[in-house]
């Protein structure tokens, strides 16, 4: 495993959600020893540093249903750009946020390369709003179905037209909070989603097979979006929307070995981290750990 490299692309962006904090993820989970533990797993790692993001201070709010839509805009093309070169040099772009919005970027950017891979969204909320069914007009509660072609061209059109993702190879792992309409639109698509509930009932392990089966089918291999919010709140208290009621510490593990062993990972994102609302970085240091988990790291 020693050729493969790990290229990190830090994107400190806050303006996609309501609470400040999330602009400082990037750095509490590089402090949290990012680059040194990927590298004693093998791997090489490229640390682009972080994308240009603008501070909310300096920006107005000019459409309350579409938060910050020119520089969520901008920077969500930035990273397309980022993350489709990542894919065309050969090597694994870890996409380290700031807000869930980031997956804009990221999902375009793998389009933008050409790839059919399938996407795993682990995350309490479903991030399926549109600017119509949105509560909060927060662009990190709409980024998967901006992928999905909902939504704003000024978002959706990033890095081309059309889909960025095969709706029959998109799995949501960890749910428990939607907004009405949105689980509507949910409802109506043909993405799969593993709430809570069937955590409970199938096991995390079953419920993990089950979606890399499905996001692996006719692909060349995963994307996994990661939002620490999925974890309960008591493992993971620097998320910016905590909700009670998540996945535990294990099982998010569990969930990333289970990716790392099924071979098919090509890319990550980490994001939604709050370093104010954390304590003493553990938030970050999970991060960490899951990331690693992901790209192989072992138990024994
Ligand atoms: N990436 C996130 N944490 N998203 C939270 C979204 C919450 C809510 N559904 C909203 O649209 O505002
Ligand atoms: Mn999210
Ligand atoms: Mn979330």
């Amino acid at each position: 495993m020693t050729d493969r490299v790990i290229r990190i692309i830090g994107v400190p962006i806050d303006l996609g959600a309501d609470r400040r904090g999330v602009d400082m993820g990037p750095s509490a989970i590089r402090y949290a020893g990012l680059n040194a533990r990927l590298q004693r797993l093998g791997w090489q790692v490229e640390d682009l540093g972080n994308l240009n993001v603008p501070v909310p201070e300096t920006r107005e709010i000019q459409d309350t249903h579409l938060k910050y839509l020119p520089e969520i805009a901008k920077v969500s093309a930035e990273l397309t750009e980022t993350v489709a070169k990542a894919l065309k040099d050969g090597v694994v772009p870890l996409v380290l946020g700031g807000d869930h919005s980031i997956g804009i970027g990221s999902l375009a950017g793998i389009a933008a390369a050409g790839k059919k891979r399938g996407l795993i969204w682990f995350d309490t909320h479903g991030d399926y709003n549109s600017p119509q069914t949105t509560h909060s007009g927060n662009i990190h509660g709409m980024p998967l179905a901006v992928a999905n072609g909902i939504g704003v061209r000024e978002l959706t059109e990033i890095g081309g037209p059309g889909k960025k993702i095969s709706e029959e190879n998109t799995v949501i792992i960890g749910a428990r909070d939607f907004d009405l309409d949105e689980r509507e639109m949910l409802h109506r698509s043909k993405i799969t989603v593993f709430t809570m509930s069937d955590i409970d009932q199938l096991g995390m392990k079953e419920v993990v097979s089950r979606g890399l089966e499905i996001a692996g089918r006719g692909t060349e291999g995963i994307h996994v979006s990661f939002d620490l919010d999925v974890i309960d709140p008591s493992e993971a208290p620097g998320v910016g929307t905590p909700v009670a009621g998540g996945i535990t510490y294990r099982e998010a593990h569990l969930a990333m070995e289970l990716v790392a062993e099924s071979g098919l990972l090509l890319s990550l994102d980490m994001a939604e981290v709050n370093p104010i609302l954390d304590t003493h970085n553990k938030t970050a240091e999970l991060a960490v750990g899951l990331i690693c988990s992901a790209f192989g790291k072992k138990i024994f």
